[in-house]
């Protein structure tokens, strides 16, 4: 998976120089009163976060095009969006390390869009393990509250005490003395986050932080994290482009699209109310039907029948309906489509579909337990949409 770090964006893989004060500053600011409180059960959750008009451009691209968001106290949110939609650049303003051209950033009733990394304490966590290589595990966790001045900085009993509260919440106890190298993959974006946390910062964003590590692991980790904030209860923005990793994990989603926030909200109602047929596209597999609205009804191209739109007027239309929720029935009856391959898989078998006119073939989804005999390549058939949403355009 290619990396997704920007140029300008500084990463702590190497201690020494301007990166590693930046950096230092990413994962130990210093902005918010800190207790080395305990790790254990619902601590401090984070402050509430509002966004308010943040607009940033590059030459003619807008990144991020009059974006209002609102983040409770305690909320994990994932920013979802293809490439380019504007997520890291999101992340990254919260964060401070980049400056909007407009708007505001609130973190509780404060205006923080003109504070400083440090001022803002917020913790960070990157995609590509980003601990510092020659210190050990116990070493890269405490950086953030040992680089504090002085009048800040917790004792070394206190930061110790600390360290091992995270290495157990992170489920590492006894890792501390080893070094980054003599880790896995997860287990350093485990640690990663450990020291993100040693802040008690106002706010955790996560920029693609298991988006270097195979299937199966991304997987695991995003359960356990899920699972780590409801004990913790930090307000948290967690950047991915992968929509199972938000649905499976977020309180709400953010969908992206260039700039823009095109919807926001549970995993539920992303999924099952997708805001425009962008967001239906976007999540989960889908079919696209062109055709009118009519009467309140939608006529697609080519077909016969018709289907309730639940919207007035008189437009040219797309229906989305996804392959789950498409029945065979009777050749004469529903939508007519003709068979054109059929693909077994593992968990379900797939039929690729004509319908007449319709410049994209469809897909329907039957168990492979389906008592359903399989239609014959070339055999025309039936089909009743069982769920479906129309957009107008
Ligand atoms: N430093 C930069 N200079 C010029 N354009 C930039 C810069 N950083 C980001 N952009 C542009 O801003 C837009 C948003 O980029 P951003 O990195 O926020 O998207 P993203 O959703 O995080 O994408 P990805 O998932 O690929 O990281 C893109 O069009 C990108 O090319």
């Amino acid at each position: 998976m290619p990396s997704h770090r920007k140029p300008d964006m500084p990463l702590p893989d190497q201690p020494t120089g301007s990166g590693t004060d930046i950096a230092g500053d990413a994962l130990g600011g210093v902005g918010r009163s800190t207790t080395a409180a305990g790790a254990n059960g619902p601590a401090a959750a984070g402050i509430d976060l509002h966004i308010r008009q943040l607009s940033k451009r590059y030459a003619n691209v807008a990144a991020l095009d009059a974006v209002d968001l609102d983040v409770a106290s305690g909320e994990l949110v994932a920013l979802l969006g293809p490439s380019g939609s504007g997520k890291t650049t999101l992340l990254r303003v919260i964060a401070g390390l980049l400056h909007p051209d407009s708007g505001r950033v609130l973190f509780g009733a404060d205006d923080a869009t003109r504070l400083s990394l440090r001022e803002r304490n917020v913790g960070f966590v990157f995609q590509h393990y980003a601990l510092f290589k020659h210190m050990t595990v116990a070493e890269n966790i405490a950086f953030g509250l040992r680089s504090r001045p002085r009048r800040r900085r917790p004792d070394k009993a206190t930061i110790a005490r600390r360290v091992d509260e995270l290495l157990a919440l992170i489920q590492l106890p006894g890792f501390g003395n080893r070094y980054p190298e003599q880790l896995s993959g997860g287990q350093k974006q485990r640690v990663a986050l450990a020291r993100a946390l040693a802040i008690d910062p106002n706010v955790l964003l996560l920029d693609e932080p298991f988006g270097a590590l195979d299937a199966k692991v991304r997987v695991e980790l995003r359960r356990w994290l899920r699972r780590l904030h409801d004990q913790t209860g930090q307000t948290t923005l967690f950047v991915t482009h992968d929509q199972d990793e938000a649905l499976e994990l977020a309180d709400r989603v953010v969908v992206l699209k260039d700039g823009r926030i095109e919807q926001v909200g549970t995993p539920d109602e992303i999924y099952n109310a997708p805001a425009s047929a962008y967001v239906f596209d976007f999540i989960g597999r889908a079919n696209r039907l062109e055709g009118r609205i009519e009467d309140g009804h939608f006529q697609a191209e080519g077909q016969a029948s018709r289907l309730r739109a639940g919207l007035a007027g008189n437009m040219p239309a797309q229906l989305y309906v996804r392959p789950h929720d498409i029945a065979l029935v009777a050749a004469d009856a529903g939508l007519r489509a003709e068979v054109v391959a059929v693909h077994r898989r593992a968990d379900r078998i797939t039929l690729e579909l004509s319908a007449q006119t319709q410049s994209r073939l469809l897909e329907l989804d039957l168990p492979t337990s389906s008592d359903t005999p399989l239609p014959a390549i070339g055999s025309a058939v039936g089909l009743q949409l069982q769920r479906y949403r129309v957009y107008p355009g």
